[in-house]
């Protein structure tokens, strides 16, 4: 049987719900999340985003060209994503020249990881990672000032549609893929899954010290 991303996240709803519902959104919802755990949050995902845009350079090096419209669209965005959390930090009064902590630089790892992969599994994983945040940041509810542009930013209309051509993308390549090659995308969108709950677990649980 041909694995879908429906089927991803129907078989592996455990996996997912832990990678997208996280008392750090929660909290963010509450508004009661502290500045420390936001910040941590902010600045490590700025360098996540740098990597995960290399990534996606080279999924647009893999992938055929009637894929290129969507994935180019996704690099504008992400042009656009970059200068946005620099902006955010300077409001914050942020220093984004800092380490990765550990979860952030292994997830960075793995995305590098997967040049070494077969097209389906990249696209996979792309998809996956980009639906975390679109469902992630949308599930709480409205969120109040300061978060609400953030829960915005990735739970809009326009985002949550890029998000589901990635899914059709990569539905169309895993059709035709070898079973190994499947297993594989299956892989990939689990160990996505898990690198989500752990780099929220990373923020939330951040010590005050860590957090410039
Ligand atoms: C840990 C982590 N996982 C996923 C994303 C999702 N994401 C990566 S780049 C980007 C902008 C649009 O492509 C979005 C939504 C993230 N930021 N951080």
């Amino acid at each position: 049987m041909t694995i879908t991303c429906k089927l991803l996240l129907e078989n592996h709803a455990q996996d997912w719900q832990e990678a997208t519902v996280h008392p750090f959104l929660e909290q963010c919802q509450l508004g009661i999340i502290q500045p420390q755990q936001f910040n941590t949050w902010l600045m490590q995902d700025y360098l996540f985003v740098v990597e995960f845009t290399r990534m996606v350079g080279r999924v647009l090096a893999s992938a055929p060209p009637e894929h290129f419209d969507v994935i180019l669209g996704g690099l504008a965005a992400l042009k656009d994503e970059l200068n946005w959390f620099q902006e955010k930090a300077t409001q914050r009064q942020l220093n984004l020249n800092i380490k990765k902590q550990p979860t952030c630089r292994e997830y960075c790892e793995y995305m590098q990881s997967l040049a070494d992969k077969p097209y389906p599994v990249q696209a996979t994983a792309f998809w996956a990672i980009e639906l975390a945040y679109n469902q992630g940041w949308q599930l709480p509810g409205k969120m109040p000032d300061p978060y609400n542009e953030f829960a915005q930013r990735w739970g809009n209309t326009d985002f949550t549609k890029y998000v589901k051509l990635l899914s059709q993308q990569a539905d169309e390549v895993l059709e035709t893929a070898q079973e190994d090659i499947q297993k594989q995308a299956e892989e990939s969108f689990l160990i996505v899954a898990k690198f989500e709950h752990n780099f929220w677990q990373m923020a939330f649980h951040t010590a005050q010290h860590e957090s410039k």
